[in-house]
């Protein structure tokens, strides 16, 4: 099975309103309601590949409570480790007339030493049985700054396959425990190594030693320093909609390819489809699935120069 660590869960609430103007009042029509947090949108879309997948992490009180009885009507199996705090809430809201999204993330409940301690003895057991981990998302309070770089280590010493999806200083520690990969997006990417030029800072993330970076490019697909060279996979036609979770099912096309065995150039094939099948899916961490078949045949990959 595809494990995946989301340490701050959500229950991710969208919102679509006509239009978003500042300081005004808005009536929203439409709410969907979803359990969330990236690591749990990976696997909802891994589910849906048909992967065996189990979820892990934390959630407690009545937001915990709701977002696990959402994740029990998936094929997602539930290793929540339960928080006497309670699960937080996102907002995206959808402005109707442009399509643009504003995201709005609670910090989450602060995480006690023994529920990091309870966490870290179920995600050990986990890991025996487990073809790949994803690890993703913000660190709620509570959890020190290393907490990802400590299960890199523990994925690695299992000889787990490990993903680290993540942004700041736990990303930064994080690519220092030696991941097999990483998946920044271009701000984490260039706040991570100081650069925007996208090539330079994918070799720099590289050197700074993960076994695989693939940055993503947002509409522009993704960009990959890998064992199998330097790799640049670009969707067909630039799609349009609600990007939230297009990154996470980036995420669930590589591990899926992974764990298939796939080559690099398929696994990113995957992953940028996946993601265009996101964004033309109203609801993060869900994609249309006609769209991914329509869209996998018709990515481009180009390899480029690695000699940099
Ligand atoms: O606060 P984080 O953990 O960085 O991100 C949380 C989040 O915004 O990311 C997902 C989209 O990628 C949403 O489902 C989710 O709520």
């Amino acid at each position: 099975m595809i494990l995946t660590v989301t340490l701050n869960t959500a229950v991710d609430l969208t919102y679509r309103v006509p239009a978003l103007t500042p300081h005004a009042s808005h009536r929203v029509t439409q709410v969907i309601e979803r359990p969330g947090g990236k690591g749990l949108n990976v696997a909802r879309v891994l589910a849906a590949l048909g992967h065996e997948t189990v979820a892990t992490g934390f959630a407690g009180g009545a937001t915990g409570a709701v977002l696990r009885e959402q994740l029990a009507t998936t094929p997602v199996r539930d290793e929540l480790v339960e928080t006497a705090g309670a699960t937080r809430r996102t907002v995206a809201v959808v402005d109707a007339a442009t399509g643009d999204t504003t995201q709005l993330n609670e910090p989450g409940p602060t995480v006690t030493a023994a529920e990091w301690t309870a966490f870290r003895v179920r995600f050990t057991a986990l890991l025996d049985g487990a073809t790949a981990v994803a690890l993703c998302g913000s660190l709620p309070p509570g959890i020190h700054v290393g907490a990802y770089a400590e299960l890199v280590r523990l994925a690695r010493t299992a000889g787990v396959p490990v993903l680290l999806d993540t942004s700041g200083e736990p990303l930064r520690r994080g690519i220092a425990a030696r991941p097999d990969l990483v998946k920044p997006n271009a701000d984490e990417l260039a706040q991570l190594t100081g650069s925007r030029d996208p090539l330079r800072a994918t070799h720099e993330a590289r050197g700074r030693g993960a076994r695989t970076v693939v940055s993503s490019l947002g509409p522009d697909g993704l960009l990959a320093a890998t064992p199998e060279g330097l790799w640049r996979a670009t969707p067909p036609t630039a799609v349009k909609g609600n990007p939230t979770g297009a990154g996470d099912s980036a995420v669930a096309g590589l591990l899926s390819g992974l764990v298939d065995g796939a080559p690099w150039p398929d696994r990113l094939s995957r992953a940028v489809a996946l993601s265009a099948a996101t964004v033309l899916s109203p609801v993060a961490g869900e994609f249309d699935p006609t769209a991914y078949e329509e869209l996998l045949p018709k990515v481009t990959l180009k390899q480029l120069d690695d000699s940099a």
